[in-house]
């Protein structure tokens, strides 16, 4: 946030220790995606994939892993399978069609020669466990509906990202995602109820308050009336003053409104008892 001062001591910036990698959520949805390989790390590419909402070409002979032909059957629209073992033409003749490639194969040689392809077609290629050959590693991945949690050795040690993401899992609040997902919904509410960019400094600090001063279960709990009577509050506040006249109901208030009736009015005697 800016603070209109000038502050040029490099102590209150933040320290760069480079040498990292980008670490950056790839919205691929609807987008194709080359696999090359159906065994046991395929599997796993695929799981990362079909969870991103990814259209993947797979190409391998058979016989597939188990898993590979589960995915199959239950991503038919998703997934296209062309039996045989990689042809340069598949990415020659196609060179507008792929967003990204992935081997998973036993194959050095082979998994070189797409590399060298992908390269040439300037498309981003993971080549399972050949790091120079990779232009992004896959990480260690938590998933709890929106929430997404990759941990990433950058290659050092991958056994090492999969243990700290089972640490880092056991520690989070029990409905972390479920919460999100909720505050997901509340964001797009209030954007749909105040969209004008003016309303956006208020907007945010609303945002803002209602994260801080929500818990984890406070917030995978509310119901769809708790954000209607959140949005309503909202709504009812003085727009004077922008950001400073925000105040958001505690959970308390918010779950005492569910029992009483829903007129609009028992929500402004509330907002008005709570700035008194
Ligand atoms: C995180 C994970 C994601 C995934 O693949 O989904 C992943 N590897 C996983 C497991 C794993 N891989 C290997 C072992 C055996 C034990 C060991 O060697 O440690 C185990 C552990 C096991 O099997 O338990 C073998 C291995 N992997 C690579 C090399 C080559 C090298 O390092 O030179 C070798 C040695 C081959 C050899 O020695 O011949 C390379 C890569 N593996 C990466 C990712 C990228 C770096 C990510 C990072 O560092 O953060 C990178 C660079 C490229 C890439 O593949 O994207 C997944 C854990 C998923 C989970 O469980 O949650
Ligand atoms: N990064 C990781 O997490 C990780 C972990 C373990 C293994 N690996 C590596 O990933 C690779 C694959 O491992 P796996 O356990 O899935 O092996 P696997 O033997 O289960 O599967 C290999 C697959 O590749 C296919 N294949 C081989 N040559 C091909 C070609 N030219 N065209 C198309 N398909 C071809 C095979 O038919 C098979 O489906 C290996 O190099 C392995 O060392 C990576």
């Amino acid at each position: 946030m800016t603070t209109g001062r000038a502050d040029t001591d490099p102590a209150n910036f933040p320290e760069i220790q480079t040498g990292g990698s980008l670490m950056i959520a790839w919205q691929i949805k609807g987008k194709r995606v080359l696999l090359v390989g159906g065994g046991e790390v395929a599997a796993t590419r695929l799981v990362h994939l079909l969870s991103a909402d990814a259209l993947v070409t797979i190409i391998a002979p058979s016989p597939l892993h188990p898993e590979v032909s589960f995915r199959l059957q239950q991503f038919p629209n998703s997934l296209t399978w062309i039996d045989r073992p990689f042809m340069p033409t598949d990415l020659l003749d196609h060179p507008d069609t792929y967003s990204l490639v992935l081997t998973a194969i036993d194959d050095p040689v082979a998994s070189s020669a797409i590399y060298n392809l992908a390269h040439q077609l300037k498309i981003p290629a993971n080549i399972a466990d050949v790091p120079s050959e990779c232009d992004f590693y896959f990480g260690s991945v938590h998933r709890d509906g929106p929430l997404q949690i990759m941990v990433s050795t950058n290659g050092k040690g991958p056994r090492l990202a999969s243990a700290i993401r089972k640490l880092v899992a056991k520690a989070l609040p029990r409905n972390a995602g479920r919460a999100i997902e909720q505050m997901g919904e509340l964001r797009k509410e209030l954007r749909t109820v105040a969209p004008e960019q003016r309303e956006g400094k208020r907007r945010m600090e609303w945002i803002k308050q209602v994260s801080d001063a929500y818990g984890w279960e406070d917030m995978g709990e509310m119901t769809g009336e708790d954000m209607k009577n959140l949005v309503a509050w909202y709504k009812k506040q003085p727009e004077e003053g922008e950001e400073d006249g925000v105040v958001v109901p505690t959970p308390d208030e918010l779950r005492a409104l569910r029992k009483e009736n829903k007129k609009e009015d028992v929500v402004q005697k509330k907002v008005d008892a709570h700035q008194a």
